[in-house]
């Protein structure tokens, strides 16, 4: 991931290049943009305390949102700069739960692409279209069908908040320079009724296109990207149904799964701290699952790996879970033909009994574990939660549905009704709840996580592919930075203010996998002990503390170089 050289071409592919208040006026006057901003050199912390305090103009989430997108597209280094310094306050605004709004209003809040779109009837011609993004190196894409987007349903071509709302986080959590991320959205129709009928969606006007026929796309859309960037890493997204092309395409490119590894991974680090306080032993674990699709499953099997790995049988692994869909309890006798991806957790030990509700399903599992990836607000209620703290002293209540408006409980519900004593971590942020007089702190369980230290790992060590190995080793990573402070205090995940140096740990981690492997191919760090690999890659990340978008340049020829560039790139 090299930084952008200093010469013209990688300046003019550099994003976001406008004159900036901090620029020195020696730079003013190399760049010939003296006059084009008022005239005082402002500090860093000047101009943050002007954005945050615009920002908090800003009366509603959505209207911040957009403030920050503006602030993105005009202004990359100090936009990153500011969301590495309010990191909790800011992350809510540009990902989960605000960007689902986003998603539901973009038709209406449109004011740039923000990422390439293609559509099916571009098929054919997609690596042509491809190469219409203007940058020329790309290493890392985001992409998404806008199937089901968070727990909003289908959203269509409106799902690009999600892919530029997951790369900001690259960048920022990860620091992968902002210029060599692809926001990719591909347009294969969409089921929404509302969406087909609104004057201002801008999206095919068509419902869906059939499995076959996204799969065929899918297909010339991997040989496009790897022709024109190859080796990029492709995270797909918000896949209504993801398990055939991770199938198809994880041992073929470097490529994964956010939904189905990500989650796996983030939820199964949890999962790891948890246990640590529980006094049921991994054997005697009973989880009940809500929702048994693409988050549900891929959790569910990690953590089946690491039941393996303490000692238990896959058979006895795979019978600590019980899954519930939209039908109840997942059994063999159901009688409706199961999804192939239910299959492996469905039951056998339901003597011909069938269970329809979350209630009936808790009385007769007795969990321990209680997961939500169900998009079903509330279906963790009071009696649910009561149920759950009767039977448990330490219940792992885990309501991980996106956004907030879907989480199957709040912090607030489970602290309340489990008597404080729920280990809780939920997909988007909750608010700390006092309760008996103590400040609880509720952890979030979002693959945020660990995606972007698997993208930095995976791109420094040029891994021929992403394999589960290089997933659950990020798991395993994520869970050995959690300080005892923290997990002292409650807490399941380590404290996001200090994300970026859980990336290079994960990103470490997954290096160190794909050279076990022989999977990378970057020779040069396969001797570097781990401290020296961990110095090396955050010199390899992108700091916008360090970077307001001008380099210091030793030669006059480059000056004059990069400044062409950077006019041109700022269309000055
Ligand atoms: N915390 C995190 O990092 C992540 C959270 N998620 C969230 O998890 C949720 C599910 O995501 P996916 O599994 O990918 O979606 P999916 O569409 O593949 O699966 C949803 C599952 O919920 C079940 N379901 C829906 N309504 C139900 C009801 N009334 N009763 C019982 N089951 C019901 C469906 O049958 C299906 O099995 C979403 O809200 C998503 O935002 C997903 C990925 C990561
Ligand atoms: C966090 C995430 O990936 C989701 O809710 O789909
Ligand atoms: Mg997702």
């Amino acid at each position: 991931m090299p930084r952008p050289s200093k010469s013209s071409t990688a300046y003019r592919q550099s994003r976001a290049f406008h004159p900036d208040t901090s620029h020195s006026i020696e730079t003013r006057k190399s760049l010939r943009t003296l006059g084009l901003t008022p005239p005082n050199v402002e500090s860093y912390e000047l101009q943050a305390q002007r954005c945050m305090k615009q920002l908090e103009s800003k009366t509603s989430p959505i209207e911040k949102y957009i403030y920050l997108s503006n602030l993105r597209n005009s202004n990359v280094h100090l936009f990153y700069r500011l969301v590495l310094d309010n990191f909790s306050t800011l992350t809510p605004l540009i990902y989960t739960p605000v960007v689902g709004e986003a998603c539901l209003k973009w038709s209406e809040i449109y004011q740039q692409p923000e990422g390439l779109y293609l559509s099916y009837k571009d098929r054919g011609s997609l690596k042509e279209i491809v190469q219409n993004w203007p940058q020329q190196n790309v290493e890392m894409t985001v992409v998404t069908d806008g199937s089901r987007i968070l727990g909003l349903g289908d959203l269509g071509i409106n799902g690009m908040g999600i892919p530029v709302g997951k790369l900001a986080l690259y960048t920022g959590c990860a620091g992968i320079r902002p210029e060599v991320t692809l926001p990719l959205t591909i347009d294969l129709g969409t089921n929404n009724e509302a969406l087909l009928k609104d004057p201002l969606y801008m999206g095919s006007r068509r419902t869906r296109v059939s499995e076959r026929e996204e799969a065929m796309f899918l297909d010339e859309l991997m040989v496009a990207l790897n022709e024109v960037w190859p080796g990029i890493v492709v995270q797909f997204e918000d896949f209504k149904n993801p398990f055939p092309a991770l199938e198809r395409y994880q041992n073929k490119y470097c490529c994964f799964n956010d939904d189905i590894q990500g989650t796996g991974a983030v939820i199964l680090a949890g999962i790891i701290a948890a246990l640590r306080n529980s006094e049921t032993p991994v054997k005697d674990q009973r989880a009940v699952f809500m929702g048994a699709g693409s988050a549900g499953v891929g959790v569910a099997k990690q953590i089946v790996e690491y039941f393996m790995k303490e000692g238990l049988t896959e058979d006895e692994a795979r019978r600590c879970f019980w899954f519930v869909d939209t039908k109840g309890l997942i059994t063999n006798d159901r009688g409706d033909k199961l999804a192939q991806h239910k299959v492996y957790f469905s039951r056998d030990d339901n003597k011909g009994q069938q269970f329809k509700t979350l209630s009936e399903i808790v009385d007769h599992v007795k969990p321990t574990i209680l997961m939500g990836l169900s998009t079903m607000r509330g279906i963790f209620n009071e009696s649910i939660l009561k149920k759950m703290a009767a039977m448990d002293k330490r219940p792992i209540i885990f309501p991980l549905s996106n956004p907030s408006s879907n989480s199957e409980c709040t912090f607030e519900e489970a602290m309340k009704f489990t008597d404080g004593r729920a280990m809780f971590a939920s997909g988007s942020p909750f608010p700390d709840y006092i309760h008996n007089g103590k400040v609880m702190h509720a952890s979030q369980g979002n693959n945020m996580y660990v995606f972007p230290g698997i993208g930095l790992g995976s791109i420094l060590c040029k891994t021929a592919h992403i394999s589960q190995e290089m997933i659950y080793t990020s798991a395993v990573a994520l869970s050995n930075t959690l300080r005892e402070d923290e997990f002292a205090s409650g807490m399941l995940y380590p404290s996001l203010d200090r994300i970026r140096s859980v990336s290079i740990v994960v990103a470490r981690e997954v290096i160190r996998e794909a050279q076990r492997q022989r999977l990378d191919r970057e020779p040069s760090i396969r001797n570097l002990s781990d401290a020296e690999l961990d110095e090396w890659i955050s010199t390899k990340m992108y700091d916008p503390r360090k970077d307001n978008g001008f380099p210091e340049l030793e030669t006059r020829e480059e000056t004059r170089e990069a400044t062409a560039a950077y006019r041109m790139a700022a269309r000055l």
